[in-house]
């Protein structure tokens, strides 16, 4: 794939996809910047190149048509503060006023397009649409690895209206240390998977099987797996409709010896409150009325020590609900771990909005060897699925 090293940009308008899908609170504040940080260097190269930028993104899922709260006009001062110029935006990502802003910039502007999926014609990737946004530049840069699994009009259809497409630094370096552990992980290999949803995690769990040593369990999956073993959860998360993959999931990492480790125990709540009652108790033991909201003292201590012995580390989602202070020790640990190991030669890596988050929340972010600004992006990397953003720039 050529980056955007391979390309001189001056007096060029590069078209950027970016992920500028980004948290906000209801202030509408930025309040985690990872992803926007991690696109500054690609945005720089190309303005002190000599070139212009037209920086396209999604925010969020808006369901028909504009709504205030997915509008990008919200990181207009972020960016222009950033990058100490006025960024203009382009209320509409297509049409007139963008297009008479996106013709006009001059070398070492910035321009910002609204809300691409303000148009469903962008998540059905649209041909004429994406041909309306082409007209925005002479190069196309795709930086976006956080939406590269999406085939969506500016991620992927928009590509082909080009002569000259390259991927940016984040999705460079994105697809160099994911390659790092898909293809030659050092051993052990511990994969460390926590977070919510089992439902969204269960292929790669699958796959994972075939490739680590230790595969670490833990966060609100955990207790479909106590769950199958007949185990009592009270009123945990569990997805009922897992409880046979769970099963089949510990059989199979026993038949590919697997060492599958689930926490032993957990701190539980009596509500979902961080001023709730808690209790530490042992997991398949859980009393009714109480919750599993992070893994217990006697957990941490054995999965860091698993961690600490590994040589490549995979890492998505939190070992609890680390947002409320009471059920974070976990997650910290475990991410102390992390550190201790990379400290001794480790290879880590660190994927999925909220385990990313949390880890740079921490201050935790630079001690990591890598942290991906994707989520499901890459883990269907990970499950060895080709991404269709990356695939459009080598076609
Ligand atoms: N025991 C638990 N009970 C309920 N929720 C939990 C528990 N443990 C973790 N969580 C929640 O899981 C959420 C993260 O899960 P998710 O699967 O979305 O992680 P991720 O893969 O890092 O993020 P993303 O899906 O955004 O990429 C957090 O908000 C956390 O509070
Ligand atoms: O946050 C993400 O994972 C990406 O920005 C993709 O968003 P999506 O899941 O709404 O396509």
């Amino acid at each position: 794939m050529r980056t955007i090293d391979d390309i001189n940009f001056k007096n060029k308008r590069a078209l950027i996809r970016v992920d500028f899908n980004v948290p906000l609170n209801d202030k509408f504040e930025i309040t985690d910047d990872t992803r926007i940080r991690a696109a500054v260097p690609t945005i720089k190269k190309i303005l002190s190149d000599g070139g212009s930028v037209v920086l396209m993104s999604h925010l969020g899922r808006p369901k028909s048509g504009p709504e205030d709260k997915f509008s990008l006009k919200h990181l207009i001062k972020d960016l222009s503060e950033r990058f100490d110029t006025d960024v203009k935006f382009a209320s509409d990502c297509i049409g007139e006023e963008a297009e008479s802003k996106s013709s006009g910039l001059q070398p070492g502007e910035i321009l910002l397009l609204e809300n691409l999926r303000f148009y469903p014609e962008e998540t059905k990737g649209d041909e004429g649409f994406a041909k309306k946004l082409a007209a925005h530049g002479d190069i196309y840069v795709n930086d976006a690895f956080g939406t590269a699994h999406r085939a969506h009009a500016s991620t992927s259809i928009v590509a082909q209206f080009f002569d000259e497409k390259v991927c940016g630094y984040v999705m460079a370096a994105e697809i160099e240390n994911a390659q790092k552990v898909l293809d030659k992980a050092d051993k052990p290999y511990t994969a460390i998977m926590g977070g919510a949803k089992i439902s969204d995690k269960i292929l790669i769990i699958e796959k994972l099987l075939d490739k680590v040593d230790n595969l670490i369990i833990g966060g609100g999956m955990s207790y479909t797996f106590f769950k199958a073993m007949g185990g009592d959860i009270g009123s945990s998360l569990v997805e009922e409709d897992k409880l046979d993959l769970a099963n089949e999931l510990i059989k199979k990492a026993k038949e590919k010896g697997v060492n599958l480790e689930l926490p032993f125990d957990s701190v539980i709540a009596d509500k979902f409150d961080n001023n709730a009652k808690t209790d530490i108790v042992r997991n398949g033991a859980i009393p009714d009325g109480w919750m599993g909201l992070d893994i217990g003292p006697q957990a941490r201590e054995v999965f860091a020590k698993t961690i600490k012995s590994s040589k490549t580390i995979l890492w998505n989602g939190p070992m609890g609900v680390f947002e409320m202070s009471n059920f974070a020790k976990g997650t910290t640990g475990i991410a102390e771990a992390v550190i201790e190991a990379t400290e001794k030669g480790a290879f880590s890596l660190i994927g999925g909005g909220d385990s990313a988050a949390a880890v740079n929340l921490l201050g935790y972010g630079d001690k990591v060897s890598y942290v991906s600004t994707g989520g499901g992006a890459l883990l269907e990397y990970m499950e060895g699925k080709e991404l269709p953003g990356v695939k459009a720039l080598e076609d």
